[in-house]
């Protein structure tokens, strides 16, 4: 069974058609990358489908289940997360607080956040299982002000993981990361369950090159292709709408 199931999605901003009836399926262990122009429609795609944006018509199915009009947590409950943004991490805390903060709030346990996590044994396996897949482990206690800005971006992987996504959603996880950090998103991202479906947002292509298996693209809210990385690099509507010179 599909795990992400978007039917017929449409939405219109004032005159403007910015998502076109789109439709996309994705399986366990898929990675998706989604690429475009700027304006596109990428971004709002997302936030149709999270549920921060209403859709004008179409549907969104999580494992099955319709949550066309479902709120946001109530996606991802169902297993649809989007990763955190660096803007939305607290300085002064460390990786394994922010994870393990993240976990008590999944299993509802907020009320015990003032509490001593690290007494909690089940919590703390978790939050270091967690750790240690993105490559964090090193830095579980440093105050993410001292930590550099692409393991800020891993930790914001971290977060969305302590969800228990079966659909993680993210956002140009590279963007702003030093080159010569890169390869530590990429090398984290190698080590994701290989059930969980991935949908990336990514404007580097030889960065979506080396991730994803498919490549999903918009251009002007419509999707035009939706195939291998090789066969997207081949295809003349995408080399007209986007890659332009990198393809060339
Ligand atoms: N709230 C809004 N109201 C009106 N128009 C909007 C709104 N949000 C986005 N748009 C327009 O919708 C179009 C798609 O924007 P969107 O941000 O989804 O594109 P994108 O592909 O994510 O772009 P980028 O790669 O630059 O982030 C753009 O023309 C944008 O100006």
């Amino acid at each position: 069974m599909s795990i992400l199931e978007v039917r017929n999605l449409s939405k219109r901003f004032g005159g403007l058609n910015v998502t076109n009836d789109i439709s996309l399926v994705l399986n366990p262990g898929d990675r998706v990358a989604l690429i475009g122009p700027n304006g596109a429609g990428k971004t709002t795609f997302v936030n149709l489908v999270t549920g921060h944006l209403k859709a004008d018509a179409g549907q969104v199915l999580i494992a099955g289940q319709d949550l066309s009009t479902a709120s946001p947590t109530a996606r991802v409950h169902a297993g649809l997360v989007r990763s955190f943004q660096v803007t939305r991490l607290f300085p002064d805390m460390s990786p394994e607080e922010h994870v393990a903060l993240a976990i008590l709030q999944r299993l509802n346990r907020a009320e015990r956040i003032f509490g001593d996590y690290r007494a909690m044994p089940d919590v703390m396996d978790e939050a270091y299982s967690i750790l240690d897949l993105l490559n964090l482990t090193p830095l579980a206690r440093t105050r993410v002000s001292d930590i550099a800005y692409g393991q800020q971006r891993l930790l914001e992987i971290a977060l969305a993981m302590a969800l228990r996504p079966k659909v993680l959603l993210l956002d140009e996880p590279a963007a702003g990361v030093p080159s010569s950090d890169t390869v530590l998103i990429e090398k984290a991202l190698d080590q994701l369950p290989p059930d969980l479906a991935v949908l990336m947002i990514e404007h580097d292509m030889d960065f979506v090159f080396r991730f994803a298996r498919r490549v999903v693209v918009l251009a002007a809210g419509t999707l035009i292709f939706d195939g291998t990385p090789q066969q997207v690099a081949a295809d003349p509507h995408v080399r007209e709408a986007y890659l332009g010179s990198y393809a060339e």
